[in-house]
């Protein structure tokens, strides 16, 4: 069935009330829209762990830098209403910027510690933005489960982080990357790149997984582990815009991996002018 289209904050509290109404636990998953296989992925999990399901679609002006490409967003809204038609979504809330920045708005979030360096870093005021629209969301929805990709890893550490500080009580749920058959992360930004691009961007998920497979062989200076990644890039002819192995869940910086450890290898590039992300987990 098609999903309930959603434009307004009253049209949500509503729809919100009558579900309490009815006892009928809700997932949410925040998008910025241009739907794929990854989203579609938490969207079914929503499905399994809670009774109703609900996505919302909005390209949010305050987690772009002012040369990034909130303009040219790739968009398709009558698609993306389809892929959540066959995930099983029942509403969508897709509102215009105004509805989530009125006139007055003055309210922002900011998560310090796990947001810093990584794309807090190469992306000023980045994590700002996204902590500000998920608490947006969190508090409106007052969801059972809110479900984010392991590909925007930062980001998934930063929601975790103000879901407990700020007491919002959602089950955070962190699903792992769905990849092309080559490897490469799904991501809307894939849309962006050129045929020669496209087979040059394998060097991110290349390269995170030779630093895994180091490590499978008792490489634990993460010094090791970044080179190897850095030598995908160069070959593929990438900018490297980080790469760096922290800690899996504090996202502090480590030198090595110790026996035990769960840390991450995170990686974002630049192929052509497209910037894309990736990440592995790395257990010691
Ligand atoms: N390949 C993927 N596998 C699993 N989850 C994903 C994947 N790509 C995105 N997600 C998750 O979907 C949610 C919405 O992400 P978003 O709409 O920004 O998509 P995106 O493909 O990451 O776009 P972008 O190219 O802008 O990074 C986020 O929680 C994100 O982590
Ligand atoms: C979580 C999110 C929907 C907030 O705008 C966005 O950052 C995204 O799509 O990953
Ligand atoms: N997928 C994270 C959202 C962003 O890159 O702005």
């Amino acid at each position: 069935m098609a999903p309930r289209v959603l434009r307004t904050v009253p049209e949500v509290k509503a729809w919100v009330e009558t579900l309490q109404q009815e006892g009928r636990r809700l997932a949410l998953v925040p998008t910025m829209g241009f739907l794929h296989e990854g989203h579609v992925s938490l969207m079914r999990e929503g499905g399994r762990r809670a009774d109703v399901v609900a996505a919302s679609i909005f390209v949010n002006p305050t987690q772009f830098g002012p040369r990034e490409d909130l303009a040219r967003y790739p968009r398709d809204f009558e698609g993306d209403l389809g892929r959540c038609a066959s995930a099983g979504v029942e509403a969508v809330f897709a509102p215009e910027p105004s509805v989530m920045y009125p006139p007055g708005y003055q309210t922002y979030v900011d998560v310090t510690d796990v947001s810093q360096g990584l794309c807090g870093e190469r992306r000023p005021g980045h994590f700002r933005g996204v902590a500000t629209i998920v608490t947006q969301l969190l508090a409106l929805f007052r969801p059972k489960v809110a479900l984010f990709g392991e590909k925007d890893y930062q980001q998934l550490q930063v929601i975790r982080t103000l879901n407990r500080d700020l007491h919002l009580g959602a089950d955070i749920v962190g699903m792992p990357t769905v990849r092309e058959a080559d490897g490469l992360a799904m991501s809307s930004r894939n849309a962006y790149l050129s045929a020669d691009e496209r087979q040059r961007a394998l060097a991110l998920s290349k390269g995170v997984r030779a630093a895994q497979a180091l490590l499978s062989s008792g490489t634990r200076d993460t010094g090791v582990l970044v080179d190897a990644v850095r030598r995908e890039l160069k070959a593929a002819d990438l900018r490297e815009d980080y790469v760096e192995v922290r800690d899996a869940e504090t996202l502090s910086p480590l030198g090595t991996v110790a026996p035990g450890q769960t840390a991450r290898v995170l990686v974002a590039a630049f192929c052509g002018a497209t910037r894309l992300i990736d990440n592995m987990p790395l257990d010691g």
